[in-house]
């Protein structure tokens, strides 16, 4: 048999990602981004081979950026396509790996979606549009939350009554599981060791930010909470706060539940804090020029991430190595040098120069010779999710 196509989609809440993975290729055949979806520069860009292309699509929301989507896959996979993976963020406590999407899944998918708002209806659209343009393929769906829904009870429960999780799902959940496993078997590999027997803190820190404590392949806790929000400092997201900060906003300025949780997942972060960007490109130039508001941006970020690391390192008995990874983990040394300058009681120190040379894609160790291991990994959450749907498809 050939080796098998499987097309991968993403839908966020403002863009859609999409990959056409073949199983024996390093390369993707087809990748895209269409973002900025729901705005005026709503444009979208795929790259097939060397060759790059893009379409303005102003105005076009998810529906319609799909609709130009999905015929450049069809063009490109024709008859060549054998399944369907699809990133779904909230899968709640249905979900503990991938799942076939069918009439019940699907149902559980949305009964979920209030807990990931921003997220799981855009996971839905992405479905139906495939399911309408591919009815005969099997098309499944890889969870954000199933890799930690191994977390001990200790670990997901709130601290409040008892009944809001018994009947209402309150708990944490944690995300990002698909990157987090992806690199933690990754990082056991690179460092010689198996993924069942090896202990790992992990920092996934894209426009989303998490850290995951894995042992023996497994999810023991997490930053993120009932949803997306909870832990680190991320582009345009809080992180913890204290959570009588909604009240405090509500008595004193007046906002309403929808200022509150727009103020903190899209004005916040990186970007509330600089005054300037999401983006941790523009935040290092910034602070290169003496930009006081990137700068502390930055300071914040790495503070805690640290403190975040330290609080995962309780779950572990053991630790193998500490991985970074997302487009800030796999790109920034400077991020990377600050965290780990507020871990020293832990022992971690870097090299620098191994530290400068872990960008743009190379991964490896950049420890100093006496400190625990750590790893630069790239993550690679679209080949995960075609391996994901292959396994289901066999
Ligand atoms: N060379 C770099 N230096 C610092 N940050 C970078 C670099 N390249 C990318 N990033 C940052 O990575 C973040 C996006 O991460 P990514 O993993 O691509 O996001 P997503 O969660 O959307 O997949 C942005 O903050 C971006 O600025
Ligand atoms: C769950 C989540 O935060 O996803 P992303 O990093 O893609 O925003
Ligand atoms: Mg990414």
């Amino acid at each position: 048999m050939s080796a098998r196509n499987i097309l991968v989609i993403n839908c966020g809440s403002s863009s859609i990602k999409f990959a056409l993975v073949n199983e024996a290729q390093e390369q993707f055949p087809l990748s895209g981004l269409a973002e900025r979806l729901g705005s005026p520069e709503a444009i979208l860009h795929w790259q097939q081979g060397d060759e790059r292309d893009s379409l303005v699509i102003a105005g076009a929301d998810h529906r319609l950026a799909l609709s130009h989507l999905l015929p450049i896959v069809q063009r490109v996979a024709a008859g060549e396509l054998h399944g369907i993976g699809h990133r779904v963020v909230h899968g709640g406590e249905y979900f503990s790996g991938a799942s076939r999407l069918d009439a019940v899944s699907l149902q559980a998918i949305r009964q979920v979606a209030p807990l990931a708002p921003l997220h799981n209806p855009a996971n839905l659209l992405g479905i139906e549009a495939a399911m309408k343009l591919f009815p005969t393929l099997t098309q499944v769906a890889v969870f954000d939350t199933a890799f930690h829904q191994s977390l001990p009870e200790h670990a997901y429960r709130y601290a409040v009554p008892e009944a809001l999780y018994r009947e209402h799902g309150v708990r944490r959940y944690g995300f990002h599981g698909t990157s987090h496993r992806y690199v933690s078997q990754k990082a056991a590999q690179m460092a010689g060791l198996s993924a069942e027997a090896s202990s790992w803190l992990v920092a996934h820190l894209g426009n989303g930010c998490s850290t995951c404590a894995v042992e023996n392949g497994h999810s023991l806790d997490t930053s993120m909470g009932l949803t997306p929000l909870e832990g680190l400092v991320m582009g345009t997201r809080s992180g913890d706060v204290d959570p009588n900060l909604h009240s405090h906003l509500a008595r004193t300025l007046g906002w309403s539940l929808e200022q509150i949780d727009s103020m903190l997942n899209k004005d916040s972060g990186l970007l509330g804090l600089s005054g300037l960007s999401n983006d941790m490109r523009s935040l290092e130039q910034a602070r290169e020029q003496g930009h006081a508001g990137a700068t502390l941006a930055i300071e914040v970020f790495c503070y805690r991430l640290a403190k975040s690391l330290a609080a995962m390192s309780c779950a572990l008995r053991r630790l193998d190595g500490l991985i970074f990874t997302g487009g800030i983990g796999e790109n920034s040394a400077l991020i990377r040098s600050k965290t780990l300058e507020h871990l020293g009681l832990l022992g971690f120190a870097l090299d620098p120069a191994a530290n400068a040379r872990c960008v743009r894609g190379v991964g490896g160790p950049i420890q100093a010779a006496h400190g625990p291991l750590v790893l630069v990994v790239p993550t690679n959450e679209e080949r995960q999710i075609a391996l994901d749907t292959l396994a289901l498809l066999d």
